[in-house]
């Protein structure tokens, strides 16, 4: 091959294509598809990475090709597989393909790194020639198209390996390791001369001799398990006998280290969905199962059996759960299974965690991966199976360019795959519920729950009435009495806070003044351990004023019912029960989530309070209450899924309690005590709820009966921001037909972020095949205009309508 396409490292509209280069005669067979490159751009010398799509013996272009300046890897980071879902994911998701690549790798392989050559075999002439007696060296680009030739083809036939070493990246962990450039020979001969007296010395020249296939070893390893101190270290580096290099720690994630469990004997619901589902993994079919299945009826097991299955066949599996699902149960019950064969990728790892995870992944050293979203790019060779958990969930749609939904890519990978997907939930997203309806899907319901346990009682207490308007605080005389009966049975409380944000704002009592960001158009929010207010967009802070900016008066306050504060009135209401409290607050150092549930999961506290990140996927056996403090919340927002979010909010957290021997309570606080989201969620009625909401969706034209497109435009100006907004609304205009809505342009929610206006269009449509062209010649026009400080930003299905 002579000329290879070339994805380039210029997220522009205009490079948003493959780029032909010539490949050096002495690089002939080494570069392939996956791989990335430094090529040279543009006019000028610069130089810039790019991604091998494919390659080929002729070229169409009549002039010289730039030839490929070098290679960056020396094997391929992304299979064949990941490069064709670049192509679909970039269209779907209108980005460039640079940024969809770039996507599918671990953070740190965006980062730089140096790249170090390890021999395997160290009987062959030909590696021992190319180490000249090293035990390593690194692959720069002073090496020649000969010797990358070399080892290349050393490293394909094992004799030899790579691994990264990543230089300066913020945020990861990095350790101290020690390596040398002295064979063993030369390591015998400094010991050797060493003084008689140098006992430090000789220990670790000793260490080095024996270790040598296994540097770099971190610095805190010899010291700990070799007793080789530190100082030891620093004298034989000064002398030259080893270096001392960063590397990232290669560690298993902390709080993973489940007992080890057997398969569970299953019930006749689960057996069905087992055996359904193995089928579809031995006959290699894509089809997608949707598991239907109420709070507790044991979907995990059936996760883990089916995992099993494909296993025995060979296969691998990839599981997703979500973000807030850094639920460790889930991780702990899978790993627990299956082990060491897992690995596990969520947003909770360092980006060094994260690359070791892949790293183990792409060698094929594990067969099950869990984790978020991002983690349907894990590079898994023969995928047998794919699970979605808690289907549902918004967060498997990523809010940021490329905006794509880890299901459609899911859907995307068992196709390629010829394996089946199962989606699972309680509370099924309507998109897939109305895709079994229609066959689409193949619908798995699990009716019972485990143990033939009822679902929980549920009793909504309406708050306007008078008995509960006249109380001081946030609880209900209903709920108080449940609480108090809970804590007298030695039983276990989860109390739900359903908030929009997460945390609380100032605003002042006498003339109504909030504090708000400077350059965004929301309330600044109070972060306890600042001690400060804070942005949440774009990360302003300052100090909380003691009086009103706006009137100087001293009764400003924090404002909105915090968790804090009904942590307060928990205490005072009952001195004696232990509260675990788990918010954005409490949860902010890493880990912090997994040590508050395991607390609470060993009884160490009778009351979990907490927001929406303790509603759904926690198992434990002695929770027999739940309480809502405010239903509402969720119903308020101006989002056409706020039913929906509230009814699957509501369903999930009630079904906490009364999951094993004993039954369960819920009490659900609601001002709006008629309203059909709380009224089902009340009877954990999924499928009447999704009757009533699909007409209501027929009703006025949303998802799943149209297609919804959101478009929003941004400019520093706001006069700018309209006039471009209506521009963009012609334009579309021109290319739907008169079946299609067009609704705005209207300025979103927040109006004005990091000094930004946004405006926004949505477009809802059944059946338009000139938009998406319209789109893209959209943006392409829109990219001239981007100097001027315009964005637009299309988003595919939006999950949250603002
Ligand atoms: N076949 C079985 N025999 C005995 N116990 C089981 C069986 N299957 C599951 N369980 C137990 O039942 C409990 C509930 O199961 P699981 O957590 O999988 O429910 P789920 O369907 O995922 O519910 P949710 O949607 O509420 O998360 C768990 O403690 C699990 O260990
Ligand atoms: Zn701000
Ligand atoms: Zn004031």
């Amino acid at each position: 091959m002579t000329v290879a396409e070339i994805i380039v490292d210029v997220p522009t509209m205009q490079t948003n294509r493959p780029f032909e280069y010539s490949i050096p005669e002495a690089l002939n067979d080494v570069v392939v598809p996956g791989m990335r490159v430094e090529v040279p751009f543009g006019r000028g010398k610069r130089k810039i990475q790019g991604f091998v799509m494919k390659t080929k013996d002729q070229s169409d272009f009549k002039g010289k090709l730039k030839p490929i300046s070098r290679v960056i890897d020396l094997k391929p980071v992304l299979s064949n597989e990941m490069l064709q879902l670049s192509y679909w994911l970039a269209d779907k998701t209108y980005s460039f393909q640079i940024s969809c690549l770039q996507t599918m790798l671990p953070s740190v392989m965006r980062a730089k790194y140096k790249q170090y050559a390890i021999p395997l075999d160290k009987t062959d002439p030909e590696v021992l020639n190319l180490f000249q007696g090293q035990a390593t060296f690194e692959i720069t680009n002073s090496l020649t198209d000969s010797q990358i030739r070399l080892i290349n083809r050393l490293r394909k036939n094992e004799k030899i390996d790579l691994r990264y070493v990543v230089e300066n990246k913020a945020q990861q962990i990095k350790r101290q390791a020690v390596m040398t450039d002295l064979n063993i020979i030369q390591l015998h001969e400094a010991k050797n001369e060493l003084r008689g007296n140098a006992k430090s010395q000789v220990k670790l020249l000793d260490f080095l001799i024996q270790h040598l296939n296994d540097l770099p070893v971190e610095m805190s390893e010899l010291q700990k398990n070799f007793g080789i101190a530190r100082s030891a270290i620093k004298t034989a580096e000064k002398n030259k006998l080893l270096k001392i290099v960063e590397v990232t720690k290669l560690r298993k994630p902390e709080g993973i280290n489940p007992e080890k469990t057997t398969k569970l004997e299953l019930t006749d619901e689960q057996q069905v969905a087992v055996d359904q589902i193995g089928q579809a993994i031995s006959r290699e079919q894509p089809e997608t199962f949707l598991i239907e299945g109420v709070t507790g009826s044991g979907k995990t097991e059936v996760y883990l059996q089916t995992i099993e299955k494909a296993l025995q066949q060979d296969k691998t599996a990839l599981m997703l759960v979500p973000e807030i699902s850094l639920t460790p149960q889930m991780v702990n019950r899978v790993v627990g299974r299956f082990g060491n064969q897992v690995a596990v990728l969520h947003s909770g790892l360092s980006s060094g965690e994260r690359y070791d995870e892949w790293t183990r992944i792409e060698n094929g050293d594990v067969k099950v991966v869990v984790g978020a979203r991002s983690a349907v790019f894990a590079p898994l060779q023969r995928i047998g199976l794919i699970i979605i958990d808690e289907e549902h969930e918004a967060s498997y749609k990523q809010d940021d360019n490329p905006r794509y939904n880890a299901r459609d890519v899911a859907l995307w990978r068992s196709k390629v795959n010829h394996c089946p997907v199962v989606l699972g939930s309680a509370t099924p997203s309507l998109e897939s519920r109305a895709r079994a309806e229609k066959g689409v899907y193949h619908l798995i319901r699990m009716k019972k729950r485990i143990n033939n346990q009822n679902l929980p009682h549920v009793q909504i207490v309406d708050m306007r009435d008078a008995e509960n308007s006249s109380i001081k605080g946030d609880f209900s005389p209903v709920l108080k009495n449940n609480l108090q009966a809970t804590l007298e049975n030695h039983d276990q409380a989860i109390i739900l806070l359903n908030r929009r944000g997460y945390s609380s704002f100032m605003m002042c009592r006498e003339c109504g003044f909030v504090l708000k960001c400077p350059n965004c158009d929301v309330s600044l929010t109070y972060h306890k351990d600042l001690g400060k207010m804070k942005c949440h967009y774009c990360g302003h802070e300052e100090p909380v004023p003691n009086s009103c900016p706006n009137c100087r008066s001293k009764k400003i306050g924090f404002y909105g019912t915090g968790t804090q504060n009904i942590e307060q009135q928990l205490n005072d209401l009952f001195p004696e029960a232990r509260v675990l409290r788990m918010d954005v607050d409490t949860t902010r150092r890493k880990g912090a989530h997994a040590k508050i549930l395991q607390k609470f999961g060993s009884h160490q506290a009778d009351i979990l309070l907490g927001t929406q990140m303790i509603a759904k996927g926690l198992d434990f056996p002695d929770v027999t209450l739940v309480g809502v403090i405010n239903a509402d919340t969720t119903l308020s927002l101006a989002d056409f899924r706020a039913s929906e979010r509230t009814f699957q909010l509501l369903t999930q957290v009630s079904g906490r309690a009364g999951r094993a021997k004993k039954t369960g309570r819920v009490v659900i606080q609601t001002f709006n005590p008629d309203h059909y989201a709380i009224k089902d969620a009340a009877k954990q009625d999924y499928e009447t709820f999704f009757k009533q909401e699909m007409y209501l969706r027929h009703q006025s034209n949303y998802t799943p009966y149209y297609f919804t497109t959101l478009i929003s435009v941004a400019n520093k100006d706001e006069g700018q921001t309209l006039k471009q907004s209506y521009w963009l609304k012609k334009q579309l205009q021109t290319a739907l037909s008169k079946d299609a809505i067009l609704l705005g342009p209207s300025p979103t929610m927040i109006s004005r972020k990091q000094n930004k206006y946004y405006y926004q269009i949505i477009v809802k449509y059944k059946h338009e095949p000139k938009l998406h062209d319209k789109l893209l010649e959209i943006l392409n026009e829109t990219q001239a205009d981007a100097k001027k400080g315009f964005t637009i930003a299309i988003d595919n299905e939006p999950q949250h309508i603002d």
